[in-house]
């Protein structure tokens, strides 16, 4: 598994924003959404394109374009709905599909609770969003879901990361081909499997506590 861990000043200044208690839901969804934008613009460095030759109002001239299938994003509800605008932006031509999975919060255990994601994903290309990478059962989890549906190329962008939850995703994907872009690496994990330093619980600052 390749790591990539940011290390932008822009980045930094507004994970910051994110982290503090007391920004309000609003402002933190917009951070979140800036943050994906920044973080896509490293993730999709291998995005597959093909050449192309298109007529400016001067030359014709040979440009990149991105080929088919479309990518295919997939955020992890309910938190990775808010990095799916974000990433949106910035490849507009992708395509969605949506896993929906929530961690018990005793054992950590992730459940799945809803699929929506085509059959073969055998030749797309995969971006899968989480704000959080904790314990690293959800995103294991679903990265399985997409490798059982063939799928052989995937990215996953989260916001922030604990140690303890990429040694759990490396060993989860050993020898399959998955890029991993971090906004940050945290300390570690407390007790209660939440990032330390971190932001809490990503889907509740977005939402509201269900
Ligand atoms: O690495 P893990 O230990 O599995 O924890 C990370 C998961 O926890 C959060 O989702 P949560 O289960 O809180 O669901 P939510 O998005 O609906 O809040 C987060 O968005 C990840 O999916
Ligand atoms: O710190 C954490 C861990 C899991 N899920 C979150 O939303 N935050
Ligand atoms: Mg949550």
């Amino acid at each position: 598994m390749r790591v990539h861990v940011a290390d932008h000043p822009l980045i930094t200044h507004k994970l910051t924003v994110l982290r503090e208690k007391s920004t309000p839901s609003p402002t933190f969804r917009a951070l979140t959404e800036e943050l994906v934008t920044l973080l896509a613009y490293e993730a999709t460095r291998e995005v597959r394109t093909e050449v192309v030759t298109i007529q400016t109002p001067v030359a014709e001239t040979q440009g990149l374009a991105i080929s088919e299938p479309r990518p295919l994003i997939v955020p992890i509800l309910r938190a990775g709905l808010g990095m799916l605008e974000g990433m949106m932006k910035l490849v507009p031509s992708a395509e969605v599909g949506f896993l929906g999975m929530v961690r018990d919060e005793e054992t950590f255990e992730p459940t799945t609770y809803a699929e929506r994601l085509p059959d073969d994903l055998s030749d797309r290309q995969c971006f899968v969003l989480d704000p959080m990478l904790a314990t690293g059962g959800s995103l294991s989890a679903a990265i399985e879901f997409l490798f059982d549906r063939g799928a052989v190329d995937v990215t996953a962008i989260c916001l922030l990361g604990a140690p303890e939850g990429v040694a759990a995703l490396e060993k989860a994907v050993e020898g399959r081909e998955v890029h991993l872009v971090l906004g940050a690496l945290d300390e570690r994990l407390n007790e209660k499997g939440y990032i330390v330093p971190g932001l809490g619980d990503a889907g509740d600052r977005l939402y509201g506590l269900v």
